[in-house]
């Protein structure tokens, strides 16, 4: 069977975006991890799927699984692609798009500087969605990793984040404490790692190893975790540039109990057909 995709990016974090609108598609680890496989298969961070819509009031469903063939609730950067695709493809001419995603719902909104901004919803620090707050939801909790004590922020935007200050994002420690704090027994979900170097009350540095990925080029709902800590330490105000490796996305923030407003770029690489076994 030949399943069309199309490849895109936001900054870097790459995906192979699949029309399950149109085309009837049945996902599972095996074949995420083939298409997202960069020798074997097409090569992305994440597989986005684009659904028929399964709540009232919504335009689309939008099903998220990392490289590693797992799916999870939520992506920033998959979100503002999910919209550029949606219109490209002709399957929305609206400019604000409603979604629904295993967190919950989304708000998106394609811009005219080819930017498009998204309501990522409102994070939390309950336990429920987080469980390493249990104890309960202090602003920094010390964590033992590898013999040293780490500090460390921990929120959910749907997906869960773990956010460390380093003095330079550069010199971070990224490849030997993300892969640890990834599978932390204190994260039973596993946990997206945030490296934020803060340069200013509206500016930061960030390196992410992402959830079931590694480090990626660019994370948006971890640069929203980053911008969100930041906040609450008193170290951010309510808009922040988020530098990543791939590129600044714009995260605005009016405090506990409102939405993360994330705003950035999205771009289709190209298109393509990859055969895949029948069913
Ligand atoms: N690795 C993440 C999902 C993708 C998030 C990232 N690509 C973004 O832009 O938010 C997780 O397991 O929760």
């Amino acid at each position: 069977m030949r399943l069309r995709f199309t490849k895109m990016h936001g900054l870097g974090n790459d995906f192979v975006v699949l029309d399950g609108v149109r085309q009837r598609i049945a996902l599972d680890a095996a074949l995420i991890r083939r298409l997202a496989d960069r020798r074997f298969g097409i090569g992305c961070d994440q597989v986005l799927l684009v659904e028929p819509p399964r709540l009232p009031g919504t335009d689309f469903h939008y099903r998220i699984f990392n490289a590693n063939g797992s799916e999870v609730e939520q992506c920033g950067n998959g979100a503002r692609c999910f919209a550029r695709f949606v219109r490209d493809q002709g399957l929305s001419t609206q400019d604000e798009i409603l979604v629904s995603t295993a967190a919950g719902v989304i708000r998106l909104y394609l811009e005219e500087d080819d930017q498009v901004r998204v309501n990522m919803g409102i994070p939390t620090f309950e336990p429920a969605k987080i469980p390493f707050l249990a104890d309960a939801p202090a602003l920094t909790h010390a964590l033992e990793v590898a013999g040293q004590t780490l500090h460390l922020s921990a929120l959910s935007l749907g997906n869960p984040h773990a956010v460390i200050l380093v003095e330079d994002i550069d010199t971070a420690p990224v490849a030997e404490l993300g892969p640890l704090l990834e599978r932390h027994p204190r994260f039973p979900k596993r946990v997206n790692v945030g490296f934020m170097q803060v340069i200013s009350l509206d500016a930061v540095r960030l390196r992410v190893y992402e959830r079931g990925v590694g480090e990626t080029l660019a994370c948006g709902s971890g640069a929203c975790a980053a911008a969100v800590s930041g906040q609450r330490l008193g170290l951010l105000g309510p808009s922040v540039r988020v530098s990543l490796p791939g590129g600044d996305l714009r995260i605005e923030w009016q405090g506990e109990g409102r939405p993360v407003w994330m705003s950035g770029p999205a771009e289709r690489v190209f298109v393509g057909e990859i055969e895949i076994a029948e069913e």
